[in-house]
């Protein structure tokens, strides 16, 4: 898919790997809608981008992905105001062990809350016009992290549930095709501080800082390349990519029906 005059929504775009799947979007001439919890960084990020790609370009939309409301309105709005949606980054997330329902709600519910909600505009069945989809989930979403059970089961679910859906959408005629991003660790605020957010875990913190030496800290434009390559490939549906420091990698999952 070419991105020229293409209408974009992602979540956690405030800042992190969100920020620097928005400006990757912009670059290659999309229109982009910030959804995000944090409206101080989200506003403050919009203005500096209007600045840089003219104010028709991008759309600060404050959204919480747990409330199924706030992201129907965000899509709402998006819609009226770039004419449509063709892209779906569902990119927010935490890392929390201790509020981990929190984490599942983040993490997991709302990658699906905002896909099954973009359907109603994305759909080729619902008057869409087809698009792509494209969820964060990480490497820890192919190998466990011991540290983080809670996080790594959102992520094996992320990249499940896109495995899946990708798979329902061809199959449906939806017009969409859904991937996933599955990153190593990324230089970003979410690895701040990692001892205080591994909860009941924080005794292994030690193993953490060990698999970060091991695999290497990547940057958040390593990522935001991969993302653009699985919006612009019109071939890969169903795909998890793995990027890290020795450098980017699709997944192959056992067929059981070979
Ligand atoms: N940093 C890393 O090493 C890796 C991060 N990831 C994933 O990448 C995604 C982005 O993470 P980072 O950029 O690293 O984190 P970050 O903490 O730098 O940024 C996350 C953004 O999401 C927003 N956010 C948090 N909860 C939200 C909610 N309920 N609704 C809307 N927005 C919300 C935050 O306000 C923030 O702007 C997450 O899904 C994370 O799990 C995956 C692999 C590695
Ligand atoms: C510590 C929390 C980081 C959260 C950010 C994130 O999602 C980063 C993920 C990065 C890499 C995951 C790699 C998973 C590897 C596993 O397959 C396995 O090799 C780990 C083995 C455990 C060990 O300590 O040796």
């Amino acid at each position: 898919m070419a991105l020229n005059g293409k209408s974009a929504v992602v979540t956690g775009a405030a800042m992190g790997i969100g920020r620097a799947i928005t400006e990757i979007l912009l670059q290659n001439g999309a229109q982009v809608a910030l959804l995000d919890v944090n409206k101080t960084a989200g506003e403050s990020l919009m203005e500096e981008l209007n600045k840089q790609y003219g104010a028709d370009r991008t759309l600060f939309l404050s959204c919480n992905v747990e409330s199924e409301e706030q992201i129907k309105a965000a899509f709402q709005k998006t819609a009226e105001t770039f004419g449509g949606i063709d892209i779906l980054c569902n990119n927010a997330g935490i890392l929390n062990e201790s509020t981990w329902e929190k984490t599942v709600s983040i993490n997991l519910m709302g990658v699906i809350r905002g896909t099954y909600l973009a359907l109603e505009h994305m759909s080729k069945l619902s008057g869409g016009r087809g698009g792509v989809i494209i969820n964060t989930a990480s490497m820890a979403g192919i190998g466990p992290l011991p540290t983080c059970p809670v996080y790594t089961a959102t992520k094996s679910g992320v990249v499940g549930f896109t495995r899946a859906m990708a798979t329902a959408s061809a199959a449906s005629g939806y017009g969409i095709r859904i991937n996933v991003l599955c990153p190593g660790f990324v230089q970003t605020d979410l690895m701040s501080n990692i001892t205080t957010r591994l909860g009941q875990f924080s005794h292994l913190a030690d193993l953490a800082h060990q698999l970060i030496d091991k695999i290497g800290i990547i940057k958040v434009s390593d990522v935001a390349e991969c993302l653009l390559e699985l919006v612009t490939d019109d071939t890969k549906n169903g795909e998890a990519l793995m990027v890290f420091e020795k450098g980017r990698q699709y997944v192959n999952f056992p067929s059981f029906t070979q």
